[in-house]
């Protein structure tokens, strides 16, 4: 799609995962993780250009390492430096976005997993409606718990857990993130981009995700990549 542009970001510092350098640039394969988050989303063939953001501290370093590893993607693709907050980032992104994006996807730089028909189908459900995301119903009992005590159980059937990517039109993603930060939010900010489409009240459309999807995040998650990879 000539209008669809995928908002990677990937600069963040990957402290639950506990290693010397972000999590994203770890390599398994002889690949940085996000070169592989990268090279699964360009399978779906929908993407026009790139923007990825990268963690402002060795910004140019993590920017060569992936130039090594983008191949021909290279040449619709620009860098961006990240922020402290996820948010943060993908705003710096965001307004990297110019008058012939007409559609945006925004997929975590540690989620290498992601399928072309996944890809494919929250594009299909953006355009129809559009704001899209991924996302699983939960299969576990969900509780609210306060310290280690439980407060009360969650309606399970409500309950979904979400992933990326996210699909949105791009003046509807622009308009809530100016919408929001423009004002002062009590409490923290969205974890995800589609907080920010619902508090501007635009609804939010799931579509199915996958359990292959899973984001990077400990330790044990690589090794699940790698046995995934046969690594
Ligand atoms: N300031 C940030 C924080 C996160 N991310 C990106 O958002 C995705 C999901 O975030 P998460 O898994 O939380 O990554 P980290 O913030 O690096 O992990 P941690 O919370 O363990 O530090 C990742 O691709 C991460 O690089 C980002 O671009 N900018
Ligand atoms: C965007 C996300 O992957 C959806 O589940 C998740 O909110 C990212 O959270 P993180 O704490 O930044 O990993």
């Amino acid at each position: 799609m000539e209008n669809l542009v995928a908002v990677i970001p990937a600069a963040g510092r990957g402290v639950r995962f506990g290693h010397s350098i972000p999590k994203q640039f770890v390599e398994v394969g002889g690949k940085p993780i996000l070169a592989w988050t990268v090279r699964a989303l360009y399978r779906c063939g929908a993407i026009a250009r790139w923007i990825i953001c990268l963690p402002e501290e060795g910004f140019e370093n993590y920017g060569e390492l992936m130039a090594r590893h983008l191949g021909a993607i290279l040449d619709r693709c620009c860098f961006v430096p990240g922020g402290k907050e996820r948010y943060e980032t993908v705003w710096k992104g965001l307004q990297r976005l110019d008058e012939s994006c007409r559609w945006v996807l925004i997929h975590d730089g540690a989620r290498p997993f992601v399928s072309s028909e996944l890809t494919r189908r929250v594009v299909q459900k953006a355009m129809e409606t559009g704001a899209a995301v991924a996302a699983l119903p939960a299969t576990d009992t969900v509780k609210n718990v306060r310290g280690d005590r439980v407060c009360t159980t969650l309606d399970r059937s409500t309950v979904y857990l979400v992933q990326t990517p996210q699909v949105f039109r791009r003046d509807l993603i622009l308009e809530a993130y100016k919408s929001v930060l423009s004002k002062d939010t009590d409490g923290p900010l969205g974890t995800d981009d589609a907080w920010f489409v619902e508090r501007i009240g635009h609804p939010v459309y799931v579509v199915e995700g996958e359990r292959q999807n899973i984001k990077i995040t400990t330790v044990e998650d690589l090794e699940w990549f790698r046995w995934k990879m046969g690594l």
